[in-house]
């Protein structure tokens, strides 16, 4: 296909490779995310790029972002791709602050799902972190953004490259010793954090400083005061400094906090609010979608989770 092949183009937003739209694609009516990339790139972007095409070929999973096919135009390189429609859940928290345990429940349910496909066909994805973790209107989950991923070699194997974003890394990664699927185990967890708090551990320290603190500090920790049980010990077990014992995503999908605590419709309620909201003038002032709302007055919460509805970071 050509891009005349797609019409109506809207940019949604701007990543490290290029720019991506929305898009209709003419044949189908269906809605597209085009990612355009100028290849007159550097050699190394050029070559991350087609790792990331060539990996999400043949994946197909109801929790991981479809690709569709992509093409040349001139020096451009466009990438069309399953378009989620609720936005990420780095946008869904700039809104609403934090999200209340079943939501977190209900994301991590999807996303080690598509744990347990990747890993489960040798492959891991290297960048877990809520701005990749992108919604749908229905409520759908979905993991996103490969650039960076590559197949797992073996069991132990050392990898050359240093991969991921710091404040999400593993220490095995950051500490460039060999690492393997279980270091997307310890990005989940540190995800798991960033959606109850808003921010990953050591948010407010230079990049560069948190590569030295993550192999050497006792692993961050939820506040057993203000979480349930239940959510504090997944966490703690995610963030094992010791890979080998932390346990797989197919494990982690029979905690009990997955198990119990998820909620499709609390979710649902959240991103529906968050589109809303984002298709009015609202969405350039510095007000919530929640400010004065009660859509979660009758929405049962997991034990003391604070909502923080009052500042938008815009
Ligand atoms: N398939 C998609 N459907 C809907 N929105 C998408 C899709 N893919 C990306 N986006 C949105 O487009 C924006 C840019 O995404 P992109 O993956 O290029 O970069 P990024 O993840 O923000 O940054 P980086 O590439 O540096 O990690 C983000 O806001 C993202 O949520």
């Amino acid at each position: 296909m050509q891009k005349q092949h797609y019409c109506d183009l809207e940019l949604i937003g701007q990543g490290s490779f290029g720019s991506v739209f929305k898009a209709i694609n003419v044949e189908t009516s269906k809605p597209v995310a085009l990612k355009v990339v100028d290849l007159d790139a550097t050699t190394d972007q050029v070559e991350s790029l087609t790792r990331e095409i060539n990996f999400l070929i043949g994946l197909n999973s109801p929790f991981i972002t479809r690709y569709y096919e992509s093409f040349l135009d001139g020096t451009r390189l466009w990438i069309s791709m399953e378009y989620c429609d609720g936005g990420s859940c780095t946008e869904l928290l700039k809104t609403v602050g934090k999200f209340p345990e079943q939501v977190i429940a209900e994301i991590l349910k999807h996303i080690l799902e598509a744990l347990v496909y990747l890993h489960g066909q040798g492959k891991m994805h290297r960048d877990i972190k809520a701005a990749n973790i992108l919604t749908t209107q229905d409520g759908g989950v979905k993991l996103a953004d490969f650039g960076v991923s590559g197949q797992l070699q073996n069991f132990y194997d050392k990898n050359d490259d240093f991969v991921g974003t710091p404040f999400w890394m593993a220490p095995e990664v950051v500490k460039q010793t060999g690492y393997n699927a279980k270091a997307d185990i310890w990005s989940l967890g540190i995800t798991a954090f960033e959606l109850a708090h808003g921010e990953p551990p050591y948010s407010g320290i230079h990049p560069m400083k948190v590569l030295l603190l993550i192999p050497k500090h006792a692993p961050p920790s939820l506040d057993r005061s203000s979480f349930s049980p239940a959510f504090c010990d997944f966490v703690d077990l995610c963030l094992r400094k010791n890979p080998q014992e932390r346990p797989t995503a197919m494990k982690l999908l029979e905690h009990k906090f997955i198990k119990k605590y998820s909620s499709k419709d609390t979710l649902k309620i959240i991103i529906q609010t968050y589109s809303k909201w984002k298709s009015t003038d609202q969405a350039s002032d510095y007000a919530s979608p929640y400010n004065g709302s009660d859509i979660f007055k009758n929405s049962a919460t997991v034990n003391n989770v604070v909502w923080d509805f009052g500042t938008v970071s815009r």
